[in-house]
């Protein structure tokens, strides 16, 4: 029986371009800038700003070389915790200015509560930080979705693609592997995930829905519960 589901963010429950032109590029125009105010006066950031170094071979006191750095790997899309942890820092400030709203499909605020309601327990696992997510459902554009959530998990546990992530999000959550439903848009978390013995469902927002026998597919939050959770 499912009893808790873990939902994956970009291409799931919120949409890809809101990820790709709204968060990615205001991330982008103000890093240099939020480097060099808090690059003193912030241990986090002066933390990450290490870490950018060590993975980058940039010197540590070319702030400039650094903040290339990491526009380059806005622009490749890497999953670096360190610039997810500083997109995240960045982000709290475009939302608190009002810039812009975390996008959340409505299908998925809707369920979100539903299984909450009935008794499921929701956590997230998605490649932006911990701080990226509650500010994303906290201030989304279906309202605050945070106490829908038990909890939230980033990179700090692996990448998303590899099995020994869901392990130790499984051992974190000291369930059986088969309780938990990990909802994806991308294949390869999937095939991860059925690795460490959880179900799964791939999600197919936009484009042709092909229906495959490896595992259940769904366009939406609704199809989700039609198929996986309706008669549990
Ligand atoms: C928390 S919203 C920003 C998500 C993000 O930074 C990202 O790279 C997308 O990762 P996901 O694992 O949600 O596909
Ligand atoms: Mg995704």
């Amino acid at each position: 029986m499912i009893r808790v589901i873990l939902t994956d963010i970009e291409g799931t429950t919120s949409s890809i371009s809101f990820v790709h032109e709204v968060l990615f590029p205001y991330a982008r125009e103000h890093m240099a800038e939020f480097v060099r105010e808090w690059q003193h006066e912030d241990l986090t950031v002066a933390e990450q700003l290490d870490i950018v170094a060590e993975k980058s071979g940039c010197d540590r006191t070319d702030i400039d070389g650094l903040v290339r750095v990491l526009e380059q790997w806005i622009d490749e899309d890497r999953k670096e915790t360190a610039l997810k942890t500083l997109q995240g820092m960045l982000w709290e400030q475009g939302y608190q200015h009002g810039a812009f709203d975390g996008h959340v499909y409505p299908d998925a605020a809707e369920y979100l509560r539903f299984w909450h309601d009935r008794g499921l327990r929701l956590y997230v696992y998605s490649s932006g930080s911990v701080k990226a997510q509650k500010l994303i459902f906290g201030f989304s554009s279906e309202g605050d979705l945070t106490p829908f959530f038990s909890g939230y998990f980033d990179t700090n546990v692996g990448g998303k693609k590899e099995a020994v992530s869901y392990r130790n999000i499984l051992d974190q959550l000291g369930v059986e592997p088969q309780t938990v439903l990990f909802l994806s848009d991308v294949e390869a978390e999937l095939v991860a995930a059925e690795s460490a013995g959880m179900r799964t469902c791939w999600l197919v927002r936009e484009g042709d829905l092909t229906e495959t026998d490896k595992r259940p597919v769904a366009r939406d939050f609704r199809e989700v519960d039609d198929q996986l959770l309706q008669h549990r």
